[in-house]
């Protein structure tokens, strides 16, 4: 929504946005206000509604509570929203009979962008990624890590100003890992925002500006992630780990996935 003041729209903006499946309260009045060019990291336990979020800013499915906009474009309208927004879900969407360039070319024609500058993208995209050797191979022969790869080209290839990314790293090699951090800072760089859902703690305290930790729906903490790592009041073990344990302490005996990505 337009900012009153006549600045930019926030690149996120919801305000009550709730969802309930049956009995089930998946996210609960959640209010969140993302400036541009911000990268999100989006945390919580299993199950608390990262995904059922990211699927309602997605237009993925509808909430039964509130509303949201995107690049200042309310969610209920479709079509109007849909440019504006890229999506990496968790099992990224392909069409396992195409190869991964068809598929690409494909995405591309769906956002109209011209096909020239389709080819050039896209054929960029494939060398950052070390898909090259691949693209003309059906994707339905694809490992975890080379879908992982092709879902995120899929996500940005229309240079979305908004990108929603759900584990990003996982399945990926640590060289691939880096290629997709390094992609996320940059486009932060250049004021697209990141909406970062993983378990993966050491890729937000590396890329995310601001953290917001969900437990249960809600939104039980908020702040950049040196604040809510000194939140954890540890003097010898502070972390954001640690921040994250006390925020969501039902769920403590959940693992944490520490997986460290070398750099
Ligand atoms: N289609 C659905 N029908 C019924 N319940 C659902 C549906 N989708 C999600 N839920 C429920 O909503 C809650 C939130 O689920 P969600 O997938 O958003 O969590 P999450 O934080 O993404 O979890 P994870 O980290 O495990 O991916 C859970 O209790 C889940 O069972």
């Amino acid at each position: 929504m337009p900012s009153q003041d006549g600045s930019a729209p926030l690149a996120i903006e919801t305000r009550g946005l709730g969802k309930r499946y049956g009995d089930v309260l998946a996210v609960d009045d959640l209010d969140l206000a993302i400036d541009a060019g911000v990268v999100y990291g989006f945390l919580g336990p299993n199950g608390s509604g990262k995904t059922t979020t990211m699927r309602m800013l997605t237009t993925l499915t509808r909430p039964t509570s509130g509303e949201a906009f995107v690049a200042g474009t309310p969610i209920t309208d479709r079509d109007g929203v849909i440019d504006h927004l890229g999506y990496l879900p968790e099992s990224p969407p392909v069409f396992e009979e195409l190869t991964a360039r068809e598929n690409l070319h494909y995405v591309a024609s769906l956002h109209d962008i011209p096909r020239a500058e389709a080819s050039e993208r896209i054929e960029s995209y494939l060398e950052r990624f070390d898909l090259v050797d691949a693209a003309d191979r059906r994707v339905e022969g694809y490992s975890k890590g080379m879908r992982q790869k092709l879902g995120l080209v899929q996500a940005v290839l229309h240079e979305p100003e908004v990108i929603f990314l759900d584990e990003p790293t996982s399945g990926l090699d640590p060289r691939a890992a880096r290629t997709v951090k390094d992609l996320v800072a940059e486009l932060s760089e250049h004021d697209v925002t990141i909406f970062l859902s993983t378990h993966i703690l050491s890729v937000v305290e590396e890329l995310a500006d601001l953290v917001g930790v969900l437990h249960e729906g809600a939104l039980v903490a908020e702040g950049t992630p040196a604040e809510l790592t000194r939140r954890a009041e540890r003097d010898e073990s502070t972390s954001l780990e640690r921040a994250f344990l006390d925020l969501t302490e039902d769920h403590d005996d959940e693992p944490i996935d520490r997986e460290e990505v070398p750099t």
